[in-house]
């Protein structure tokens, strides 16, 4: 029996929208997944993070078995207790980041060695102590296996090895993780740009068996027309009844996209980062509060918002902190733009179970272009 029941309420072509439930509250998919990779989401508060409406955060082996340690989280109760966050919380394996943020990685099959990139200290991760620190440490609801990343571009025979390697290391990490019905694991889709190593890397996983399944090495200098093209085979190619996983994405086209083809589920550190940097998102596409044009601007971001960064600021007193660059103004632009997402998938689930995601797809992309 694989944990977290996924019902699927309603179908618009590929498109999915229903719930993943887990012990610690109900996912409404498709579900965006604010980035809290050390243990916050960068600039908010728990309680500004619920009033979006977020259902799930994610937050980063990497980082957190770097700094404070996996063991000093788990000293004081895990994650959930420590951040004070007691929805879900999915967590990335560290693959990822290990092979794009640490200093000198060595990959080898039994582990990946590393040096931090905070003081160079060295450290191992396997696909067994990945699960460790996920599971057991940090008490992670929805555990990624230990992938590995291979830089694009890349060849047909590197992208194969990769896959493979990643497949073994799926099955260690499916029994390091062994039967729990309060976690789950999900396994993560590799083979880059080649359709027959996406397939083969598919049939692996589902092989093995898992309680959702990512797509990964997307969102890593593609572009989106190159996402799109492997958006339109990768998906279908994961089990139906379970949810998917598309790691890193996006920008809100990206979302749209991806979800009208089978996408269920999404992380990206965009709307936050972006804010830090003074952009909000809007349904008429991204503007800069730096603009000069918003100096005497009364109106807010968003009227129809009932999220106070949304509705009750106007884009002068933004544009006069980033202006100032106050710590205020990355508060509410971070704060803005995670409920915007969330905005965003609350419509994209409300337009599938109508029966009218075309229509969205539409008139989103016309309106996200008039910037
Ligand atoms: C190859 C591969 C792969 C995936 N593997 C794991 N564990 N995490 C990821 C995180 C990502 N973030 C982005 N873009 C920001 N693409 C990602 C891809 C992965």
């Amino acid at each position: 029996m694989a944990a977290f029941p996924f019902k699927i309420d309603a179908t618009d072509g590929r498109a999915r929208t229903g719930i993943l439930a887990t012990p610690r509250g109900d996912i409404r998919t498709p579900a965006f997944m604010p980035v809290g990779t050390v243990g916050t989401v960068k600039a908010m508060t728990v309680d500004q993070v619920k009033s979006t409406s977020a259902d799930i955060i994610l937050g980063n082996t990497y980082h957190l078995m770097l700094r404070p340690t996996a063991e000093r989280v788990a000293r004081l109760g895990g994650l959930h207790k420590f951040m004070r966050w007691d929805k879900p919380i999915l967590t990335d394996s560290g693959g990822f980041q290990v092979m794009s943020l640490s200093k000198i990685c060595k990959v080898k099959e039994e582990a990946v060695t590393f040096q931090s990139h905070l003081d160079g200290s060295r450290h191992v991760l396997s696909p067994e102590r990945s699960m460790e620190i996920q599971a057991d440490l940090l008490g992670s609801d929805i555990v990624m296996q230990l992938d590995e990343l291979v830089s694009l571009p890349t060849t047909e025979d590197k992208a194969a090895d990769a896959m493979r390697r990643s497949a073994r290391w799926a099955q260690r990490c499916k029994d390091a993780f062994g039967t729990r019905d309060a976690q789950a694991l999900f396994g993560i889709q590799q083979g880059g740009t080649f359709a027959s190593l996406r397939q083969e890397s598919a049939d692996r996983l589902r092989e093995i068996g898992f309680d959702g399944y990512a797509i990964g090495g997307l969102a890593v200098g593609e572009g989106h027309e190159g996402m799109v093209e492997v958006l339109d085979y990768a998906p279908e190619m994961l089990p139906a009844e379970r949810p998917r996983y598309l790691m890193g994405v996006g920008k809100p086209i990206d979302i749209v996209e991806a979800v009208a083809r089978g996408v269920d589920m999404f992380d990206c550190v965009l709307p936050t980062r972006s804010g830090r940097h003074g952009q909000a998102w809007t349904w008429d596409g991204p503007i800069n509060l730096k603009n000069a044009r918003f100096a005497e601007d009364e109106n807010p971001l968003d009227s129809n918002s009932s999220v106070s960064p949304s509705c009750d600021y106007s884009k002068a007193y933004l544009h006069h902190l980033v202006r100032a660059d106050e710590i205020l103004g990355q508060v509410l632009l971070s704060w803005h733009n995670i409920a915007f997402f969330q905005d965003l998938m609350s419509q994209l689930r409300a337009a599938i179970a109508e029966g009218r995601l075309e229509a969205f797809r539409r008139t989103f992309a016309d309106r996200q272009r008039r910037m």
